[in-house]
């Protein structure tokens, strides 16, 4: 059997609530001015600022390739819904992308699986590629008992999300263990290839594109060693520093 093709790759950060509205929009600025052929031809890009940056984000991002995110969405379209966004009013906003059950989100917000898997519903009943996060809580410390957890934890937060959207639907999968997301370093490479292997068999047999990056502490050097698992990286902190980004798209482009 010939190889699988694998899907095109991607990079994409999250600003979450880290910046104010001047420093975002010039980090955007600043992103926009690394949109380039050298890497285009073989990276995606994407930039997740907070919602209300979203349509001046869109304005300076226009004449480029970069897609647009936003960081969550309500499930209805619209309707009695104080202070939650829509899905359609995303996508007119210029998004492309949809964050959805970010592990910050699971924790402090109270985001489940059954509210993740409406989301991502709602963001393909909207033109929307929903991004979904998924990742096991527990650092488990032997490796070996590590990757079957890990693939326990995740398998219904990829499963009912694959079964709310339409079969031919584009999907990214974030695989973020909990436990590496504001550390100091990603989790074991061996770990990550191991797990996201498993992942994409959760996937297998889909028409839509199904991509998975990694996020989790995540920067120039993390993909090298983690390419055979996955599809590209979704930053955090190490991507405010836009000459890392610069590094990690080059690294993802070039790998
Ligand atoms: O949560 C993340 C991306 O969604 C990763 O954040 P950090 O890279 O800052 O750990």
């Amino acid at each position: 059997m010939p190889p699988i093709a694998r899907p095109r790759r991607i990079v994409g950060v999250s600003l979450k609530m880290y910046f104010d509205l001047t420093s975002t929009l010039s980090y955007v600025r600043g992103v926009l001015q690394l949109d380039g052929d050298a890497w285009n031809a073989n990276v995606d890009l994407f930039i997740i600022p907070d919602f209300v940056s979203l349509t001046e984000s869109q304005r300076i991002l226009e004449p480029s390739s970069i897609m647009l995110g936003a960081q969550d969405t309500h499930w209805e379209d619209k309707g009695a819904f104080t202070g939650e966004v829509s899905p359609a009013v995303l996508r007119q906003a210029g998004a492309r992308i949809v964050e959805i059950g970010h592990a910050e989100r699971r924790a402090l917000f109270g985001e489940t699986d059954e509210s993740v898997a409406k989301k991502a519903a709602a963001a393909a009943r909207n033109g929307l590629i929903p991004l979904v996060c998924i990742g096991e809580r527990t650092h488990h410390s032997i490796a070996s008992a590590a990757v079957g957890a890990a693939i326990q934890e995740c398998k219904p937060q990829v499963t009912s999300v694959l079964a709310a959207v339409p079969d031919d639907q584009e999907v990214i999968l974030a695989y973020e263990p909990v436990w590496a997301i504001g550390a100091k370093e990603p989790a074991d490479p061996d770990h990550v290839v191991n797990v996201t292997k498993e992942l994409r068999k959760f996937a297998a047999g889909r028409s839509g594109v199904t991509r998975i990056v990694y996020g989790g502490s995540a920067g120039p050097g993390t993909y090298a060693k983690i390419a055979e698992g996955v599809d590209g990286l979704f930053l955090g902190r190490f991507a405010h520093d836009i000459q890392n980004l610069k590094k990690v798209i080059e690294e993802v482009g070039g790998a």
